[in-house]
Formats: C-alpha cells, structure tokens, sequence
C-alpha cells in the first residue's frame, strides 16, 4: 500500500466516488436549478439518513480507543444536533413538510440500505468499520461542497445545505476523521483492512444511489 489507508480506500473506490462528488445533484445545487420537489424528496429523506448516522457517531464515541477521539467525535455531535438540525427544520417548514413526513416518512429503498449498514456497523463493527462508514459519508460531502462556486445560489435550502458541508469547522473535521482511519488503519491486519475496504466500497455505492434516487 502506497500512502495513506484513507487514500487506498477512495483510490480503490473508483469510478463511484467520483460520480458522488461531481454528481449533477450537487451541480444542481450549485447553480440553484434544483427544483424543490426534489429537494424536498432528499431532505426529507436525508432526514432519515441522519437520524442513524447520528447514532452512528454514538457508536465512534463508545468504541473509541482515546480521550482526545473521544472529544473530536462529541464535536461532530454537537453540530449535528443543532446547526444541522434547524437547517432541516426551517427547510421543512419552507417546503411545508407535515410532521408525520418528518418523523416517519416511507423511506426510499436508498435510505433503507444505508440505514441498515450503519445500524449493523452500530451493533457489530469495530472502530475501524465505523469510522469507515463516517469517513465516506462525511469527506464524500466535504468533497462535492468543495466545488461549490465562489458566488452561492440565493436560496437557503441551496447555499445552507452547501455551507454546512463547506466551512473551516467540517473541513477539520473531515480532516481529523481521515486522520484518525489512518491512525487505527495502519494497526490493523490484512484481513480487517480488506474489510474495510469492502464497507468502504458499500458505503460509497449507497451515496451514489442516494443521490441517484433524487435525480434520476
Ligand atoms: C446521504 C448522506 N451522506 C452524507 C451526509 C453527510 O453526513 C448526508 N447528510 N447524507
């Protein structure tokens, strides 16, 4: 292995990693031509992402090997619980979402695929296996918002959702994420690192057909 494990993982991921950051979702965003129908379809959905997800960085913080992680993944809690979490409120309230849509919606085959492997990786993965999952789900959307232009398209439900995957705060974050793989990657076995590769490969399919269920 040539480089980072993190760097391994995307380069071997290909060609779906690159279809999610430069998905026409995203470019639609950026130029704000995303029609609120389909917005509205994601986030409501996306909803349900991370409902899970955040108990999947529950999942980090209890495996975590070191105070300092520990800490660092406690921060990306915070941020989930508040700044993201209004985002989503006061874009349901603009896309007149009824609550039940919000709580319980029928979820997308999409969704359903991803919540199931980060609840698996909840009960039986290792830290590795979950940070794995975190690291695509998280530099995956640090990477596309990373594109956004410099001028940012009027509408909040666009230029926030670009925002919140696209300041100094996420992108040391991500960094730190990536960092941390690296650091437990580089203790693991063969066999464990093939593993991870394999939830890696999983994790990044599931964003392709996320993304795909709202566009196509
Ligand atoms: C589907 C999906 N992947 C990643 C993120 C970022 O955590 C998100 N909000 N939704």
């Amino acid at each position: 292995m040539t480089g980072s494990f993190t760097e391994w993982l995307r380069s071997r991921s290909e060609p779906d990693w690159t279809a999610v950051v430069h998905h026409p979702f995203t470019d639609a965003l950026f130029d704000g031509s995303m029609p609120n129908s389909r917005m509205r379809s994601y986030l409501v959905q996306d909803y349900q992402f991370v409902d899970q997800f955040l108990a999947l960085l529950g999942a980090a913080l209890a495996r975590a090997d070191a105070y300092p992680s520990r800490l660092a993944i406690a921060g990306s809690i915070t941020v989930v619980t508040s700044d993201e979490n209004t985002y989503f409120q006061r874009a349901f309230d603009e896309l007149e979402v009824p609550a039940a849509e919000r709580s319980v919606p029928e979820r997308h085959e999409a969704t359903e695929a991803f919540r199931e492997l980060m609840a698996d990786m909840n009960t039986r993965g290792s830290y590795a296996d979950v940070l794995t999952v975190l690291v695509v789900a998280e530099w995956s959307y640090q990477q596309w918002a990373a594109r956004a232009p410099e001028r940012l398209p009027y509408n909040f439900l666009h230029s926030e959702w670009i925002t919140l995957h696209n300041n100094a705060a996420f992108n040391e974050w991500v960094r730190w994420l990536c960092a941390e793989l690296d650091r437990v990657g580089a203790t693991l076995d063969e066999r464990e690192q093939a593993r991870c590769l394999r939830l890696f490969q999983l994790a990044t399919r599931y964003e392709l057909d996320f993304f795909n269920a709202h566009w196509s």
